[in-house]
């Protein structure tokens, strides 16, 4: 069984981009990559079929809403998570604690755990790293976030350290819950808010833990863009170097190449499905907002570079009508369209690391944006 590793095939000489292969026991994935989200165990509206069609070698899930609903002993009675959502692709599983505050009501942090209120029927929950991370080996992921607390924004400096310092006491407790490890690895979360001193401290105090891999937590929370480079440009370099690093929660197109410049390795972001639900695509000119009567008479694809299969079969007309008319299939091919395009940016992301071209192509892929 392969263990997860990252194997770095080219550092890049201008930016600290790398590129490389994420070795993992459900497949090799190329990185820089972008994960698409599958919160309940499915890529909203698309099929596992359709997400090898993209390309897409690994998908997140989400232990707080499995645990919720149908449960972990369910998953792990059908045989796991990926035999149960029919996905024999690498799957990464956050630990459920940034749900909870995102997303349970009424919450209390202990130092035992976080106990708090589901968001589906209210009943009284309890989550700890322990069971965090029982939940997590019982779904089978490949790779095992540990349970931490995402400092909110804005913060002070007491609250972060406070807060950094009981993440690392129960990433320990993590660990030392994790009997899987040749199957399952499990990446550590750097917090720290938007404090240097604190993330070099969150950085140190992990590292200490000699994982196969390491999170960005805390950012993509509500901080300008700005300062969320700035605290990459301090956080990434204390990160082993041939260890991966995920930044969590970050996918517009601008942050995923600035993020790849400043030397991570991994994302996700749930926004690109989202907004695909909602009627908006991705294109390399920018977002295109199909529900508009602007695409009512545009019988072109959503955009003509783009090789998915909604693009080579469907026009912005036929979209625009079937999500006014909220047919499911328009949630569908937007969707697959809005992965397809950010697998084709990465790609093309690789392709600038590997041809030592990778400012350039930030700079042609801003104007074509219209960022700059
Ligand atoms: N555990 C954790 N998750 C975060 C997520 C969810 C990413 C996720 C993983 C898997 C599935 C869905 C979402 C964040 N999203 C935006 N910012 C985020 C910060 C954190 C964080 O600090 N810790
Ligand atoms: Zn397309």
């Amino acid at each position: 069984m392969t263990a997860v590793h990252l194997e770095i095939l080219k550092e890049d000489t201008r930016t600290r981009a790398r590129l490389g292969k994420l070795h993992t026991p459900h497949g090799v994935i190329d990185t820089p990559v972008f994960m698409p989200v599958g919160t309940q165990g499915t890529v909203k509206t698309i099929t596992p079929e359709e997400i090898k069609e993209i390309e897409a070698g690994i998908i997140l899930s989400n232990t707080y809403h499995l645990f919720l609903r149908p449960g972990h002993e369910l998953i792990k009675e059908a045989g796991g998570l990926h035999r149960f959502m029919n996905w024999d692709g690498a799957i990464l599983t956050d630990s459920g604690g940034f749900q909870v505050f995102s997303l349970g009501d009424l919450r209390t942090i202990k130092e035992s755990g976080v106990e708090f209120r589901s968001h589906l029927d209210g009943s009284s929950q309890f989550l700890s790293p322990e069971i965090a991370t029982q939940v997590q080996m019982a779904l089978g992921s490949d790779i095992v976030m540990a349970f931490d607390e995402c400092a909110p924004y804005p913060c002070t400096h007491k609250y972060a350290k406070d807060s950094l310092e009981r993440t690392t006491r129960w990433l320990k407790r993590c660990k030392e819950t994790l009997t899987t490890t040749d199957t399952q690895a499990l990446f550590g979360i750097v917090q720290g808010g938007m404090y240097e001193d604190l993330r070099r401290q969150s950085a140190a105090e992990i590292i200490e833990l000699d994982l196969p891999g390491y999170a960005i937590g805390g950012l993509s929370v509500g901080e300008p863009k700005d300062l969320m480079y700035e605290v990459l440009d301090y956080t990434v370099p204390l990160l082993p170097r041939e260890k991966p690093r995920y930044l969590m929660g970050v996918g517009s197109p601008d942050a995923l190449i600035e993020g790849v410049m400043r030397g991570v390795d991994m994302f996700d972001c749930v926004l690109p499905t989202r907004i695909a639900r909602n009627g908006t695509a991705m294109t390399r000119y920018g977002k295109v907002i199909i529900r508009n009567a602007g695409s009512a008479h545009d019988f072109g694809p959503i955009d003509p570079t783009c090789d998915c299969y909604t693009c080579r079969n469907y026009s912005r007309a036929y979209i625009r009508h079937l999500i006014k008319a909220e047919e499911v299939l328009g949630l569908r091919l937007m969707t697959i369209h809005n992965l397809r395009y950010l697998q084709n940016l990465m790609k093309e992301i690789r392709e600038a690391i590997k041809e030592d071209r990778l400012p350039e192509y930030r700079q042609k892929c801003f104007s074509d944006y219209g960022y700059i």
